[in-house]
């Protein structure tokens, strides 16, 4: 229901448009920064919405740019919004805004894959894990170059606890890459279903909110972007280390129109890779010639599971990576002078990899 809920409206004093704040600072969007702007405050309304009551909400905003969202998420009501930007040319609109709400807004110049969230914020705020979402959120109309390393270190983060997570179940409203937006949210079998989707929808309720065309954005993207809201999970659905469970994914998804048993095979050194194998579908009991698109979450935790049995049987197994052996190899191909043979291995299981991303 909260997406429905409108505003609360708690009033701004009268501020340039955000036109003109762009007009007035002359801030032409930086394609290297990913910049496209919202202009239209009923879309940027919309955004914050889906976050659900913010009044009296602590919240960290991404990007916040020429300050369209920041402004939705002030009138929503929020008490303490700390807005991290990169580009120095946004900070006086910025400083503007923060003036016009006074005590309600801190800006922050930095880069948002690095900067501590943990310590934006009071420890007060904080609820146990098990306890409802803390009054906190994140919102972004995130920058297109860095969302996708952003949503898996926060997921990371979700999984360990650090981070914004030091507060509890800290929910998150962000825009993505359409594309991106349906891969997170992509049911198991569907054509979307993809890495990402196992790993968010391990760790949080997924959420696709609603669709923005491109043409809404100034400039406009090539692509329409996608509204996706994130609540982690009390209990997450894979009890297993984050690393590990990437691990697995990310062999299974390798060949994603092969059997699952072809990118699992490839968490094993090639003298016990059959047996191995074998046995971790065995003892999972998942089937083999299930495509990687077509494993559950709970497909992926019995995998989870019995991988991380098998790497207590099997010293060093956690730290084998293949594409590790396929160097050494090439290079001791290489020194020996069958220099073309070990190229065209290597040139086809790259090929076959990328081919299946
Ligand atoms: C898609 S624009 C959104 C701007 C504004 N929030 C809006 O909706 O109109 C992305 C914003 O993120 C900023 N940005 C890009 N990379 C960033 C980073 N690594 N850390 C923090 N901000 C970043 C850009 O400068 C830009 O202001």
């Amino acid at each position: 229901m909260a997406a429905t809920q409108k505003l609360a409206c708690f009033r701004l004093p009268p501020l340039p448009t955000i036109g003109e704040i762009i007009k007035l600072y002359n801030l032409r969007a930086e394609k290297q920064l990913s910049q496209n702007f919202l202009l239209d405050m009923r879309l940027t309304d919309k955004i914050v919405r889906q976050a659900g009551n913010l009044k009296d909400a602590h919240v960290c905003e991404v990007g916040p740019g020429p300050g369209g969202l920041t402004r939705s998420i002030l009138k929503a009501g929020a008490a303490d919004l700390l807005v991290v930007e990169k580009d120095m040319r946004f900070m006086p609109g910025l400083q503007l805004l923060s003036e016009a709400a006074p005590g309600r807004m801190r800006i922050a110049h930095g880069d948002i894959l690095t900067h501590r969230l943990e310590r934006g914020f009071p420890a007060h705020i904080a609820k146990t894990w098990d306890d409802v979402p803390p009054n906190l959120h994140i919102i972004g109309n995130l920058p297109f170059n860095v969302s996708t390393p952003l949503i898996i270190k926060w997921l990371e983060q979700m999984s360990n606890r650090t981070g914004s997570f030091m507060f509890g179940r800290t929910r998150l409203t962000l825009t993505f890459q359409k594309e991106v937006a349906e891969r997170l949210t992509a049911s198991t079998g569907s054509r979307q279903r993809s890495r990402l989707s196992v790993m968010a929808q391990y760790l949080c309720t997924v959420k696709s909110r609603f669709t923005i065309p491109g043409r809404a954005f100034v400039p406009k993207p090539s692509v329409d972007v996608g509204v996706v809201h994130f609540t982690p999970l009390a209990q997450p659905q894979i009890q297993q280390p984050f690393k590990l469970v990437e691990k697995i994914v990310k062999n299974a998804f390798q060949f994603r129109r092969k059997h699952c048993r072809r990118g699992l095979q490839m968490l094993f050194p090639e003298s016990q890779r059959l047996e191995l194998t074998e046995e971790l579908l065995r003892s999972a009991d998942v089937d083999p010639t299930l495509r990687p698109t077509e494993i559950s979450i709970s497909g992926f935790r019995a995998l989870a599971d019995a991988y991380s049995q098998l790497c207590k049987e099997n010293q060093g197994l956690i730290d084998y990576e293949f594409r590790e052996e396929l160097k050494l190899k090439l290079q001791e191909k290489r020194q020996s002078g069958s220099n073309r043979k070990g190229l065209h291995l290597h040139t086809t299981i790259e090929e076959n990899v990328i081919g299946n991303r």
